[in-house]
């Protein structure tokens, strides 16, 4: 007789595509080879709190055999990214209790795990964390769940606004997701031939934006160009040129694409004509692509087999083509982890001639 758990999920965070592939795969591989319980905890912290929970179970969720959780965006259990959580930590510990749960796992980006490790210190619970989120700033995992959709969602849209570009000779830019992290413009500017991608790791000068739309103009003939600019940007602080339009630190209350559209515009004396697309939320939407099919579906598996093994406090990565499960203190610990200014992605975008701010 196996030993019977109940086990809870729950999904916090910004969503992303590939949240029901966990689910699934977790309620799948819990029940299927372990016969266990699992529920799931409607938005995040805020169904702790309130106590809050839904019988999950892999054939209620067939529909004549089909998986409705093949074909949905989002996350059936809802997801919350705010809240004063720590605050009302005694309360959501209380209601953990009563919910009889065996473990926990949650499905979190580094701000939620954050939050979510704290209360299972403070209650003792049984915590396994998964990671995603297109922004791909959890330490120690190659993938989070999530990004590659994001970075195939953004890279379509290059393919599309590279065409409008080109027919009217303008320079394009595109603003994406990312407050501190910017590998979702890095990789999807990489993949979709950007001309300029800029991210918060690596500060921009407006100065050095437009020599380089110079130097396409002049030198190669190139009339229109393509600039992804992640929504944390930063401006150089020891910037020399265009100080009139360039406030180093200057939070742009137009949004950051926007922002460095008008400076062009300013610096260029009005010589280019620009444009401004904000992809925002589209980024989050969406089914899964393959690759986060198989991430979602391979840390749900692992996750369910380190509740099995009672091997806690632990957060499942990718690594080296595996999941790996790591201690959660120390992928924490080096969250959000950003791209690295002298990486290979970097140096492989510099090597195509592509501006990335200006070097040291
Ligand atoms: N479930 C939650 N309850 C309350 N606050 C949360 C929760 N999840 C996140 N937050 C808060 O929102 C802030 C921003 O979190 P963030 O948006 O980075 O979420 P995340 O889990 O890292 O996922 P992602 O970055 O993919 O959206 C966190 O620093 C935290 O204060
Ligand atoms: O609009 P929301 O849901 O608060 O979240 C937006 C933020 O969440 C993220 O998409 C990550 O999920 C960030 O890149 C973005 O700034
Ligand atoms: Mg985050």
């Amino acid at each position: 007789m196996k030993p019977q758990k109940r086990i809870g999920i729950l999904t916090s965070g910004g969503d992303c595509p590939g949240l029901n592939f966990v689910i699934r795969a977790v309620v799948r591989h819990a029940t299927l080879t372990y016969d266990w319980e699992v529920v799931g905890i409607p938005y995040a912290t805020q169904g702790l709190l309130e106590g809050k929970t839904m019988l999950l179970n892999c054939h209620g969720l067939d529909l004549h055999g089909i998986d409705p959780l093949l074909s949905l965006g989002g996350t059936i259990l809802g997801s919350i990214n705010k809240g004063d959580t720590l605050a009302q930590a005694s309360q959501i510990l209380a209601s953990y209790e009563k919910l009889g749960l065996d473990a926990l796992i949650a499905v979190g980006g580094d701000g939620s795990l954050m939050i979510l490790h704290e209360l299972a210190l403070q209650g003792n619970w049984n915590f396994v964390g998964i990671p995603k989120t297109i922004d791909n700033d959890v330490a120690q995992t190659v993938w989070s769940v999530g990004f590659d959709t994001a970075v195939n969602t953004v890279v379509d849209a290059l393919n599309r606004l590279i065409y409008t570009a080109a027919s009217h000779d303008r320079v394009m830019i595109v603003e994406v997701m990312g407050r501190k992290a910017g590998h979702l413009a890095l990789h999807s500017g990489i993949a979709g031939g950007a001309d300029c991608i800029i991210i918060p790791e690596i500060p921009y000068s407006i100065q050095g934006i437009c020599n380089h739309l110079a130097e396409l103009r002049n030198r190669w003939g190139h009339r229109f160009a393509i600039l992804v600019v992640a929504e944390g940007a930063k401006v150089a602080t020891d910037t020399k040129d265009c100080e009139n339009v360039c406030q180093p630190n200057q939070k742009p209350n137009c949004g950051m694409g926007q922002y460095i559209a008008d400076q062009i515009i300013r610096c260029t004396n009005n010589q280019i004509d620009v444009r401004t697309s904000v992809l925002g939320h589209i980024q989050r939407g969406g089914l899964p692509s393959a690759l986060d099919r198989l991430l979602a579906t391979a840390f749900g598996k692992v996750a369910v087999d380190m509740v099995a093994q009672e091997k806690y406090n632990c957060i499942v990565t990718w690594q080296n083509g595996q999941v790996v499960p790591m201690p959660i203190e120390e992928v924490l610990r080096q969250s959000p982890t950003g791209v690295d200014p002298n990486g290979y992605l970097v140096q492989t975008a510099r090597a195509l001639g592509v501006y990335l701010g200006d070097t040291q």
